[in-house]
């Protein structure tokens, strides 16, 4: 029997590394986009329904056509400066768009729901190692619609029966080592794929966004995923919810932590050229260190996060890079 997974945000960075693994393993990913910051060309693994969260008759529609097992929902706003400048933008269309699908889900009988949430939901913590219990105190809009809709379906599990896996991501870098697919936003804001633009002359440097954190060198730290690990972690995720195991939130990170500085050093080995930067200053609503202190998804889902050196991910991401994917 075919088992059709709706994943919604499947023409972006993360959406599409999730459906190429999904196709993998025997299931059918059906990308339901509005391709708002995702592109039509990276739905290469199963069908694209254009349409968006907000549009109920739209996603009514593809619920009845495809009658999914599942819902992997990636669909959001994700940048965390513009969350800043432009908060209405992040609570309208992560919160009020995933109240609409989760609606919709429930109303089809599509109880099994997979949802990205993320670390920026934890806030300024003092360089604690982030683990699934500590408090969400989330220092910007995006964080904050985050914990939103992880409250959303806190009680849409208490009302309707719905079961979650809630993924708290740290940073996701890297590409498909078969560089079929790859990250592309326009712009780049992400610390990789900037660097990358730097290094091969896209724009003139890399701004550092603040050198004066507490931290060793004074720059943040953050905790780097590969992505292709990441989206295993959600394949693990979806079974966990069809064998019945129950709700649960997991952290994916890999619990080392790297400097913006660091990352610099590393991407310069990785691909053998000199970063151009300089230093500008903080960007608001970016906390000092954000690095996970869980090993849940290791040991409960069996998760391998084996791609997630800085070194692969950095490789993996120049690799893509220089095919100059998607546009045009
Ligand atoms: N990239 C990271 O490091 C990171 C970290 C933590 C969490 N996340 C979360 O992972 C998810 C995917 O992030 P990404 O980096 O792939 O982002 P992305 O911008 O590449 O992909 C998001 C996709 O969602 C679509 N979309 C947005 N709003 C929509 C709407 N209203 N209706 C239909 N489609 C819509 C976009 O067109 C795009 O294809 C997001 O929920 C993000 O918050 C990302
Ligand atoms: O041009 C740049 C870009 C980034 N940075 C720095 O590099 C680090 C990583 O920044 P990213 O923009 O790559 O990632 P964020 O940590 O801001 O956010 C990402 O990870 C978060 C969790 O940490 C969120 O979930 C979010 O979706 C995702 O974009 C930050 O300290 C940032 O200030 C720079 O110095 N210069």
């Amino acid at each position: 029997m075919t088992k059709h997974v709706l994943v919604t945000g499947g023409a972006g960075y993360i959406g599409s590394h999730a459906c190429k693994v999904l196709a993998a393993k025997g299931y059918v990913p059906v990308t339901y986009d509005n391709l708002s910051t995702g592109w039509a060309q990276a739905v290469k693994f199963g069908p694209l329904v254009q349409g968006d969260l907000m549009d109920r008759a739209a996603l009514d529609r593809a619920f009845a056509e495809y009658q999914p097992v599942a819902v992997m929902h990636f669909a959001a706003f994700s940048q965390v400066g513009e969350a800043m400048s432009d908060p209405g933008k992040y609570w309208r269309n992560n919160v009020m768009g995933s109240l609409s699908l989760v609606e919709a889900a429930v109303a089809h009988g599509v109880l099994d729901f997979v949802f990205s949430s993320t670390c920026a939901t934890y806030g300024e913590q003092d360089g604690v190692l982030l683990t699934e219990d500590c408090r969400q105190e989330p220092i910007n809009a995006y964080g904050s619609s985050k914990r939103a809709v992880e409250e959303i379906l806190r009680d849409f599990r208490a009302a309707h029966g719905l079961r979650t896996v809630i993924f708290r991501y740290f940073n996701v870098a890297g590409a498909d080592p078969e560089a079929e697919i790859g990250e592309c936003h326009r712009p780049e804001t992400h610390l990789i794929p900037v660097m990358l633009e730097a290094i091969d002359g896209q724009r003139p440097e890399l701004v550092i966004h603040g050198d004066d954190y507490d931290t060793h060198d004074g720059t943040c730290v953050r905790d780097y995923v590969h992505v292709m690990d990441l989206v295993e972690a959600h394949v693990l995720g979806l079974e966990w919810l069809l064998d019945d195991k129950g709700s649960r939130v997991f952290n994916l990170g890999t619990g080392a932590g790297f400097t913006v500085k660091e990352v610099i050093g590393h991407a310069r080995a990785a691909t053998g050229h000199k970063v151009p930067h300089r230093y500008g200053p903080r960007r608001g609503g970016d906390a000092t260190s954000l690095v996970s202190g869980s090993h849940a998804a290791l040991t409960e889902l069996g998760w391998d996060p084996a791609r997630s050196s800085l070194k692969t991910m950095i490789k993996d991401a120049w690799t893509w890079h220089k095919t100059g994917g998607y546009p045009g």
